[in-house]
């Protein structure tokens, strides 16, 4: 699918120095060109063998004595920002694979592991687990690059976890969206500034092309179930995403020990890799000016858990627990690249409160002057605004945050087809095709997909014996159901909708 306007339509070229600065490519937060596919010095061989053979090392159980013999390799030898990337992409899923890739999940990350991926997250200021970076924007190649990355069918995963089509499917979905949204930065960009200079024709024209962008990101985000099937996603990949935080369920009650050898390291309890770590859905709140508050977690476990080391913005705090702090969006931030964080930072103080603040001002200075009152300036922009001007923006700001709710929405009935109705589905068994991982819950493996299971079952069987043996509607519990980020799903996904569809009706 061909992006709506060809990128130079913006003037991209505008923002070249901004553009660098922040690492925005012509693909948005996605590189310019496709990740490296390997690291050429010999030394990183071992890492490269290991990651080629991760996902059947896990099925056959032997990563974890494999990540036990590999040496303590040097980060000494990366240099250009591609190696870096592809190391922590290495590592991250290493990571994973050893942590989860057994009946129960290791507590503890081994030096040959944990010394490189400290390195490597530092440098990128990411923190030291998969995140949206290494398993997506940093994760793919195309097999046809002149159609663009957004072209959803050209693109394959460089590594998965398990090994399966559905994985990649379900991480390049990801990648094509990225790339979709990518020319509405500098589109936006230049809306902010039209804001500025009381071009209200021109912000009204950005708006109608964001709403129709955020269209075809939702078509994307459609094609999910191609080729991603739900009991695969469920019961594989998703427990072996799975973060340290908020997972003692799941068999990390202190979270993972990241052991740096000679009697060095740090328990550390980290949010998995998810979706909600994409800068392009914050970007377009940001501009929008849809505010989130929700912590997206269960409050007690919140509270006895810190949040990862990293810079995090200041600018939006939600309704947290003491010691956590802020809201699932601002703490999300830590988990992409530094340059990316900073950017959304940079976004936010262009214009507090966004488009939707703009809009408020400007109506309070439109009846302002109705009523008669003397407005000395607008507070929005220089120029006044004609009424029938004021009325078609309203209608437009009104049409992007319908479509940015309405694709919130389509992400929620994809969450209820590949989390909530496999959650209530008995696990399959181990000797089914769909493989071991998460479908061993008689076999005793613990992950997050069999403690997901073992909550419902046991919930439903007490609340059966105290309404007398009635069948019991396992839909309470589900709202407890925790992501891979580990936040208490539908409650927060749900709230994270309507702040959308409440900003548009703010105006
Ligand atoms: C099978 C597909 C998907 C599933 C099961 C899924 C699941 C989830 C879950 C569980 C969360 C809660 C946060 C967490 O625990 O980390 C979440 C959040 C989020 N996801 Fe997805 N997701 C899927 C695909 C996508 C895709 C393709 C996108 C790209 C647009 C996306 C965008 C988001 C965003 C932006 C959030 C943060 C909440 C918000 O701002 O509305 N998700 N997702």
């Amino acid at each position: 699918m061909p992006p709506l306007l060809s990128k130079d339509a913006f003037s991209p070229s505008r923002y070249r120095a901004l553009f660098a600065e922040y690492a925005i490519s012509s693909n948005g937060f996605l590189p310019e060109n496709a990740p490296l596919t390997e690291l050429s010095d010999p030394y990183y061989g071992p890492w490269e063998s290991l990651i080629a053979e991760l996902p059947g090392s896990i099925e056959n159980r032997t990563v974890r004595d494999k990540v036990d013999r590999l040496p303590v390799l040097s980060a000494d030898h990366l240099s250009t920002v591609v190696e870096w990337r592809r190391a922590y992409v290495i590592l991250a899923f290493i990571a994973h694979g050893y942590i989860w890739g057994g009946d129960m999940p290791s507590e503890v990350l081994p030096p040959s592991i944990t010394v490189p991926l400290l390195r490597a997250s530092g440098r990128l200021g990411l923190p030291p687990v998969a995140t949206f970076a290494s398993l997506n924007l940093w994760n793919f190649r195309s097999s046809n690059p002149t159609l663009g990355f957004a072209d959803l069918d050209s693109l394959h995963a460089l590594h998965t976890i398990t090994g399966t089509e559905d994985e990649s499917w379900f991480l390049m979905v990801s990648v094509a969206i990225e790339a979709q949204g990518a020319y509405m930065i500098p589109a936006m960009l230049d809306a902010l500034d039209a804001v500025e200079e009381g071009d209200y024709a021109a912000v009204t024209h950005a708006l109608r092309e964001m709403a129709r962008c955020i269209g075809r990101i939702a078509a994307l985000l459609e094609r999910m179930d191609d080729r991603c099937r739900p009991a695969v996603f469920y019961h594989r990949v998703r427990p072996l995403l799975a973060g340290s935080w908020n997972m003692a369920d799941a068999g990390l009650p202190r979270g993972v020990f990241l052991d740096e050898g000679h009697g060095h390291g740090a328990w550390r309890q980290l949010r998995g890799g998810s979706n909600g770590q994409s800068s392009l859905i914050q970007f377009i709140d940001l501009v929008l000016g849809v505010e989130h508050t929700s912590c997206g977690n269960d409050a007690a476990a919140a509270a006895k858990t810190e949040p990862p080391a990293a810079v995090l913005s200041p600018s939006q705090s939600g309704n947290c627990p003491r010691g956590r702090g802020e809201g699932f969006h601002a703490e999300v931030r830590a988990y992409m690249p530094d340059p990316h964080r900073r950017f959304l930072d940079h976004v936010s103080r262009i214009r507090p409160g966004g488009i939707r603040q703009a809009m408020a001002d400007l109506r309070a200075a439109a009846a302002a002057a109705a009523a008669g009152s003397k407005v000395e300036t607008c507070p929005a922009g220089p120029n006044p605004i004609a009424p029938g001007e004021l009325t078609q923006l309203q209608e437009a700001f009104q049409g992007t945050t319908r479509a940015l709710a309405a694709l919130r929405n389509k992400h929620l009935q994809i969450v209820a087809r590949y989390i909530i109705v496999p959650a209530r589905q008995p696990p399959p068994p181990a000797a089914c095709p769909m493989g071991t991982a998460g479908g061993n819950v008689g076999k005793g493996v613990v992950n997050l997909a069999t403690a997901s299971w073992r909550k419902t079952a046991a919930a439903a069987a007490a609340a059966a014996e105290a309404k007398g043996g009635k069948r019991y509607s396992a839909e309470l519990d589900l709202l407890k159901l925790t992501g891979t980020g580990g936040t208490a799903l539908l409650p927060f996904l749900k709230q994270a909708r309507d702040e959308t569809f409440r900003a548009g009706e703010m105006v």
